[in-house]
């Protein structure tokens, strides 16, 4: 059975925890009778002290502070799409964020476990407030957030850069998250408040055991701000070499600022992050390029903001469903395994299921050929990536991958032709026998397409194309045009489509509903002429954000 997803609508956490609510309500009430209670400030994704706008709040209004963080029981075990080695690189920075809170004279952080709205109504019956950083989910995370606010008066504090409550958040979107970047960080004084701490039996160590969290991955960061921050300090000063790196899957490891792990569960938060590179890093592509995606990171994330249906639904409808009636495990797990017969691919899904890692050019093609080639539904694909990513971000996982397979209906649909790839970011096949090493005696002149390999050299080397390494699992051309036809058939539809205001508000465009509409109109035919260009070769640049 394939793992429940956390942001499906039926998720019931905590029914199966194999660990007790913590910390107990006599704890939290005996704790609070001591000393008085204050203000709690709930972690979820911003694992640090400084910057951060949940915790600035509280202390300028209370001089008595609880930093928490509450073991879900949804995001752990089967139903919880997280791989080991993402787990544990959350609880080196729990681990991590308890020394922040000592390191300036608090007591640290208290760890709990349940259903967070149980751990907190002990908190709020003791007389506790609660603070949290808003912060952008899915429908789960969502009806959790309006459950807290609803029921306990949880307040949520705006800060991440992304618009709320604005009836279009996408106009004057560029300038709003500019003067964001550039406003001073959000500072507290730790002398200005007691930092309190509630004893609790679980900690990362005993939720490791518990749920058996036992990473096989490798070459995985270590969480924290320590690691973060001196990974920031070298990226800066090596920002010129940025461009580049960005394509290769092999000198991108060391050659991108490997930040993403650290910016998703909040170590760093992006404002800090656009300070340093602009303060500190020499002026030039790289420092540019590099500012940009701190944007697309705002971009997408504010997609999910606007729309919770990214993670489950394809943007636009006309979309929904497709390549479902094709759907074919052999080849999905094929996929997964990285045994396509495409040595970029396997090469990629290799390197992922190993380190929870890819550079943004290889998580590209493995979605693209996942859709456009082996044509199989896109979100068994997206969950697989959110599983293995130590990055795995809801946000920008899943509009990624609605994007790259065209679901949004905009023209500009890019296919990656995966042994293209192997010619132009891996000639000397490093990367892919590197993950590949049964294709290693095989000269690189014919790692991109192994299977047309003479004979006499397969015999040579001693590699059997269809023994020691797969056939193509398709055949890429017929594949193809076989999708281009499919897709392009139904494309003015689905062009015509982003003309609802309904639509066009959800797709989220970087040009906002107004995008959107002149798209339906340049390219939309709502009574389904086939587009015969439609999903063809034009590479749009990321510049548009899409
Ligand atoms: C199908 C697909 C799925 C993806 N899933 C995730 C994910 O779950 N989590 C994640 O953080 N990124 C995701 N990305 C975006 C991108 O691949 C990674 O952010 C990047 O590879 C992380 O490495 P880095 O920190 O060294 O990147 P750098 O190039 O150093 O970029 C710095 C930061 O900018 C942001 N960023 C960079 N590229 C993008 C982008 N295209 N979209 C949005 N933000 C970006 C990230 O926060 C990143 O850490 C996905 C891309 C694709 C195509």
């Amino acid at each position: 059975m394939r793992r429940q997803a956390l942001h499906s609508q039926e998720m019931v956490p905590g029914d199966d925890a194999p660990l007790p609510t913590a910390p107990d309500a006599e704890a939290v009430r005996s704790a609070s009778a001591a000393g008085g209670a204050g203000t709690v400030v709930w972690h979820r994704d911003d694992l640090r002290i400084g910057d951060n706008p949940g915790l600035a709040a509280a202390a300028a209004e209370t001089d008595r502070v609880l930093p928490l963080f509450v073991f879900d029981p949804a995001f752990y075990g089967e139903r919880g799409m997280a791989c080991d080695a993402r787990i544990e690189f959350l609880h080196d920075c729990l681990r991590d964020l308890d020394r922040q809170y000592r390191d300036v004279g608090g007591a640290g952080l208290t760890y709990a476990h349940g259903d967070p709205l149980d751990v907190l109504e002990r908190f709020v019956d003791a007389g506790w407030d609660v603070v949290a950083t808003a912060t952008a989910s899915g429908r789960y995370g969502r009806r959790r957030d309006d459950r807290a606010r609803e029921r306990l008066g949880v307040r949520f504090v705006a800060g991440d850069g992304l618009v709320r409550d604005a009836d279009r958040p996408r106009e004057g979107w560029s300038d709003h998250v500019e003067s964001w970047l550039a406003a001073e960080p959000l500072d507290w004084d730790p002398r200005s408040v007691a930092i309190e701490r509630v004893g609790s039996p679980v900690d990362p160590d005993r939720m490791s055991d518990a749920y058996g969290v036992d990473s096989a991955k490798t070459d995985v960061p270590i969480g924290g701000r320590g690691p973060a921050r001196e990974r920031l300090r070298a990226f800066a000063e090596e920002i010129a070499a940025y461009p580049g790196s960005i394509s290769s899957p092999l000198d991108a490891r060391e050659g991108t600022s490997g930040l993403s792990p650290y910016l998703r569960f909040g170590c760093l938060s992006v404002g800090e992050v656009h300070r340093h590179v602009d303060e500190r890093a020499p002026d030039g592509r790289g420092k540019s390029m590099f500012v940009s995606r701190l944007f697309w990171n705002r971009h997408y994330t504010q997609k999910l903001l606007d729309w919770p249906g990214w993670l489950d639904r394809a943007v636009n409808p006309v979309y929904e469903g497709f390549n479902s009636d094709r759907h074919d495990p052999g080849l999905v797990a094929a996929w997964k395994e990285g045994e396509t017969g495409f040595p970029m691919v396997d090469a990629s899904m290799r390197c992922l299921r190993e380190t929870g890692w890819l550079n943004f050019r290889m998580r590209a093609l493995c979605a693209s050929v996942y859709f456009h080639v082996l044509q199989q539904p896109w979100r068994i694909g997206a969950d697989h990536f959110y599983e293995h990513l130590i990055d795995g971000d809801a946000a920008i996982n899943y509009t990624q991958w609605q994007s790259q397979c065209g679901l949004i209906g905009r023209p500009g649909l890019r296919l990656y032709d995966p042994r293209k790839q192997v010619r132009d970011q891996d000639p000397d096949g490093e990367f892919v026998t590197r993950w590949i090493p049964e294709l290693e005696p095989l000269p690189s002149v014919h790692l991109d397409a192994p299977e047309k390999t003479p004979l006499a050299v397969q015999c040579e080397v001693g590699v059997r194309i269809g023994e020691t390494y797969p056939y193509p699992i398709v055949d890429y051309e017929a594949a193809r045009s076989e999708f281009r036809e499919r897709y392009g058939a139904v494309f003015d539809v689905a062009a015509a489509r982003l003309g609802d205001e309904e639509i066009a508000r959800r797709a989220s465009l970087s040009g906002g509903v107004e995008a959107a509409r002149s798209i339906a109109a340049d390219r939309g035919d709502p009574d389904g002429a086939a587009g015969d260009d439609a999903g063809g070769t034009a590479q749009t640049g990321l510049d548009d954000f899409e």
